[in-house]
Parts: structure tokens; sequence; C-alpha cells
């Protein structure tokens, strides 16, 4: 009896597993919990009897005093624990590399008579089934192949399923979610193997192993297996994020998916032929990607923290308000701003109104809306959101066309008001959205607070986008500050327009983030009221954005483009700590 394997654990396999849990945890979902036990008990399942057979022929062994005793099949309880917490490890680190990217957007939509990456599927089908044949030849041999042809013939079928099932996925998906978590935890258990195998953990027969190593202390057959097991691992992992990706991303082949898909679920979701994707869908989520990617660093980075289907509601409710924003923004005229926000009212009119039909509400976003805008229009989620937020945001919008050498804001109450329209309203929307997706158990007074909690939130960051703006907005010819606050200090329209960066400005400035401060810390709470699945991302959501504002309130920020900016490491910085706080 001797405990270097469990020791093996206690130094190599466990502090990761302590560590990935830790990075992890803030992001960890029911759906990660119940998709990294699911893949557990699948790997537990599949390899006890073939490491039992393994041990039982003496393929390898153990000697007595490395092993605390306790067997299970004859597999030694260490070993049983080393098949859990590899999957766990490999699992966390496909979940945490795999987060940046929204993988539904690597769904590829064919015709029948053009699969993509047909003859991919077909080369890795063959070699898989090579390897299967080839294995077996090896275990029928029974001679210095037979533990490495034990290992193929185990688990290229497996693989040759998942292959089948998710080829098309695993091919497009970048090689931070397919290739990298293979790679690295394969060659950090190679480290280990190396490491345990010369101080004898484990033993491979002579008889059965081709004596080859790839390097001095690792056993070709040994790194063989563990390059499949991760292998095995993360394609389990993509090929229940491709059936995820389909079940959540096409209501029309899936309406109202379960938040825990049960296995058959999952199965006739990976079964759906790629002829039935909707390309219009993938088309509108690629541009709300790249939109968002583009124009809203804050907001981009948020995004990947959102677990799958919200992240899709709310990239696609962000590329309506960006494009509405944008048609307005940079019309030539006044009147061709207002035209716009005209077309606005009558899409809103036809894709709310009952009597219109969704091919009415097509012609009329065709006919209206030049065509690098018409995705975002016509995936705009409508069925989960209310009209009204949306309606008074381009009445919002239409204050910003008031502006003519004067300014609509006259008071506080006016810049409040105004912020309301263009911001609390994306907020309640947001939050319309989660209560949507995750049904909450708080009543509906509860729920209406917390929307008016987000309402304010939505000002409050306005407030901060305004203070960051001030000089932007000036060459525009709009100054947001209400003007009896420029009257308090002694300036007029005109001045404030000519002198954005007046020290009286820099005054009004600190005011306004003052009172942005103060809408923040009275709202915050709010967040913690909201289901468990979008408090973290909401808060890094936030923060991420107050943090422009905390920028602006020291002294020698940094300005790109006229406007105050956050470093990527702080925003990186700002949102792991927003993830781990918990407001009180
Ligand atoms: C993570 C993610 C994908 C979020 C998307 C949020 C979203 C839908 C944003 C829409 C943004 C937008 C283009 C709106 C049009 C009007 C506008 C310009 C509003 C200002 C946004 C600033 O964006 P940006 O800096 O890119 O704009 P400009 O370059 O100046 O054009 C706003 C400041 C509004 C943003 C407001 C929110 C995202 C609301 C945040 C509040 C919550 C999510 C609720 C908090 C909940 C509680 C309970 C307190």
């Amino acid at each position: 009896m001797g405990f270097d394997y469990a020791i093996v654990h206690v130094k190599y396999t466990i502090p990761p597993a302590v560590l990935l849990t830790l990075l992890y945890r803030p992001l960890f979902t029911k759906l990660d919990v119940f998709k990294v036990s699911f893949l557990v008990t699948v790997a537990v399942l599949a390899t006890l009897p073939w490491d039992s057979y393994l041990i039982r022929n003496r393929i390898w062994s153990y000697p007595s005093h490395v092993i605390a005793g306790p067997t299970f099949l004859d597999i030694p309880l260490e070993e049983v624990f080393f098949f859990f917490i590899q999957t766990y490890n490999t699992s966390l680190l496909y979940l945490i590399l795999s987060k940046p990217t929204f993988q539904p957007v690597f769904l590829r939509p064919a015709r029948s008579s053009q699969m993509p990456w047909k003859y991919h599927r077909i080369a890795g089908q063959l070699f898989l089934l090579g390897a299967t044949l080839w294995g077996w030849r090896r275990v029928h041999e029974n001679g210095c192949g037979t533990y490495t042809g034990l290992i193929v013939v185990w688990a290229a079928p497996i693989v040759l399923l998942q292959w089948t099932l998710a080829y098309q996925f695993i091919l497009g998906l970048p090689l931070t979610n397919t290739i990298l978590p293979i790679a690295l935890p394969t060659i950090y258990l190679w480290a280990v193997d190396t490491l345990a195998l010369r101080r004898g953990t484990w033993v491979i027969s002579a008889d059965t192993k081709y004596g080859v190593n790839l390097w001095d202390g690792l056993e070709i057959e040994e790194a063989l297996f563990f390059l499949v097991t991760n292998t095995l691992i993360v394609f389990g992992q993509l090929a229940f994020d491709n059936a995820l990706a389909v079940l959540y991303t096409f209501p029309t082949l899936f309406p109202n998916p379960p938040n825990l898909p049960s296995p058959a679920t999952l199965m006739r979701a990976l079964l759906t032929s790629p002829t039935k994707y909707d390309g219009a869908r993938l088309a509108g989520l690629q541009d709300a990607v790249q939109r968002l990617k583009r124009k809203s660093r804050s907001f981009y980075l948020a995004s990947s923290t959102f677990p799958g289907p919200l992240r899709t509601d709310l990239l696609l409710l962000y590329s309506f308000c960006r494009v509405a924003d944008d048609l307005v923004d940079n019309a030539a005229t006044a009147e061709e701003a207002k035209e716009w926000i005209s077309k606005l009212h009558e899409f809103l009119d036809n894709v709310y109104s009952d009597s219109k039909s969704s091919r009415s509400s097509m012609a009329t976003i065709h006919a209206y809306f030049p065509p690098n805008t018409r995705s975002a229009l016509v995936q705009l989620p409508v069925a989960k959101l209310p009209r009204q937020p949306l309606q008074d945001l381009l009445r919002g919008f239409e204050m910003d066309l008031a502006f003519n050498n004067l300014s609509p804001i006259n008071s506080e109450g006016d810049l409040r008001l105004y912020s309301e329209r263009v911001a609390g309203t994306v907020a309640q929307m947001c939050i319309q959205l989660v209560f949507h997706l995750y049904p909450s158990t708080l009543t509906p007074s509860k729920q209406r607070k917390v929307v008016d909690a987000g309402n304010r939130m939505g000002i409050a960051l306005q407030y901060v986008n305004i203070a960051r703006d001030i000089s932007v907005d000036a060459h525009i010819g709009r100054v947001y500050l209400p003007l009896d606050w420029l009257r308090e200090h002694g300036l007029t329209y005109k001045e404030a327009l000519e002198h954005p960066s007046d020290a009286r400005m820099e005054r009004l400035r600190t005011r306004l983030l003052e009172n942005a401060f103060s809408l923040y810390e009275g709202a915050r709470a709010a967040i913690e009221s909201l289901p468990v699945e979008a408090r973290g991302p909401i808060r890094v959501a936030v923060e991420s954005y107050m943090e422009i504002g905390r920028t602006l309130r020291k002294e020698g920020y940094t300005v790109k483009a006229g406007r105050a900016t956050v470093p990527k490491w702080r925003r990186l910085m700002v949102a792991w700590k927003t993830l781990n706080r918990r407001t009180d």
C-alpha cells in the first residue's frame, strides 16, 4: 500500500482543477454544470470497462506500493478519479477558451447539393474507420501493438460519431475552441506522465507496447492515450455546443427551447440538416457581432459573459439600436433624419400589428432601408420585447433633431427625459429579455421595481456617454448639458459649442458625472434581484461603461478621436473584479 498515485493527484491534477474552477466560477451557469456533469458521466462510464479489461489482462499495472488499495472493477480508485478529473479539467479549459467566441455564427447553412466541407467529412470518416480496422488487427495480433490497438479500437468509433455529427462546427470554429483546449492539457499530461512513469507509478507491460518513447520517459502509447482522451472530451463539448447553437439560434425550428435540454432534444438539434438552417438569421447574427465589435468595445467584452441564448437576443437588440441611431446620426440633413425616424416608426407599426403579415413587414424593410441595415430590422426579437420602449427610443432620437443653433435641453428634467428615452429604454429592454429567458420568482410589482432601477441605470450610463462626448458632440453642433446649468456658470449655448474644453465646461462635466454616479449607486443593488444567470454579465456591462466615467474623473486620461478611452487590460480587470463581486 502506498500513496504515490494519490500524490500525483494532489500535486498535478487537483491544483489545476481548483484554479480553473476559480477562474470560471463567476460564469458557471446551470447549463455548464449540466454539460460538464453529462460529459464526466459519459467519460467515466465509457472508460471503466475498457480500463478494467486492460488491467485484468495485464496490459498495464500498478505496483502495490504506489496505490492506496481500494479498487472498482479491479481499477484503483485513484485511476477512477483520474478519469473524472481529466474530463473536468479539459472541459473547464474548453469553456474558458471558447467563452469569447459567439459560436452560433459558425453554423453553416447549406443547399442540399452543396454541403460545406463534404469531402473533409468523408476524409475524416475514412481515416477513423481505417484507424478502427487497424486497431482491431493490432489487438488480434496480440503483440507489441496491442496497447495502441486497444486505445484506437476504443476511441476511434466514438470520435467517428462525434465527427459525423459535428464536423462542420469543429472545422469552422477558431482554433482557440478546438485545437488549443486539446493541445494544452495533452502537453501538460505528457509532462505529468513523464514524471509519474519515471517514478514507476504505473507500468505498461513490455510485451504489449512498441517500446518507442516520444521523449525520454514518455511512452508513445501514453502520449497517444492522453491525446485521444482529450480529443474525445473536447469533441464531446463541441458536439454539445453545436446542438445548443442549433437549438437556440433557430426559433422557427425549435420554438421555446428549454434552458436545460434533454439528450433527446440535443440529438434532434444535432441531426437537423444544415439545409434547414435559416441563412438570413445567421447573416443577421454575423452582422450584429461585427457591428458590436466595431462600435462598442465595452459592450463587446461584456457580451461574451452572457449565457448563449441571452447573448443572441442582446446582440440583436444592440444591432437594431445601433442601426437606428446611425441612420439618424449620419443623415445629411435634419429632413433626411426625420424621414428615417418616421420610416422606423412605420417599421414598428408593421411588426407590432396583428393584421399585417410578416411578408408585408419584409416588403417595408426592403422598400425603405439600405441593404446593410436590413438584417438588424428583420432579426429584432419583437416577440420578446414590448413596443413602448422601442417607440420611446425613436422619440429620444427625435429630440436630437431639435438641436438647431438651439438646444431642446433646457433643464435637468429635459436631460433626464432625453436620457431615459435613449438609454433608460435600452436598459428596460435588456431586462425584459432577461426575464423572458429566465423566468423570475419575483412578484410582478418587484419586477417592475427592477425595471425602474434598470431605467435609472440606463440614464446614468447616458450621462457618462454625454460627459465623455462633450467635445465630439460640440463639433456636430450639440451640447447636451442643460441650458440652465450653462447659465449658472455664465456660459451661453454658443460659447459652450465653441469652447467645449473651457474650465467651466470641465466643472459641468464633473457635475454631470456626479449625477451619473449617484443614479448608479441608487440602482446597482437591483442587479442582484435579476435571475442568477444574468447578474454577473449585467454587472460587467454596467461596470465596463461606468469605468469610462471613473476614467473621466481622473486626471490625465487617454483620449482617442476626442473620447476618453479605457485601456483593454483595465477593461478586462474591471470585468474580472465585477464578476467576482456582489453588491450589498
Ligand atoms: C452586452 C450587450 C450586447 C449589451 C447590449 C446593450 C444594448 C442593447 C445597447 C444599445 C446601445 C445603443 C446603440 C443604443 C442607441 C442609443 C444610445 C447611443 C445609447 C447609449 C449607449 C452608448 O453606446 P455607445 O457608447 O456605443 O454610443 P455612441 O458611440 O455614443 O453612439 C448608451 C449609453 C445606452 C446604453 C445603456 C444600456 C446598455 C443599459 C444598461 C443597463 C442595464 C443592462 C440594466 C441594469 C439593470 C439594473 C437592474 C440596474
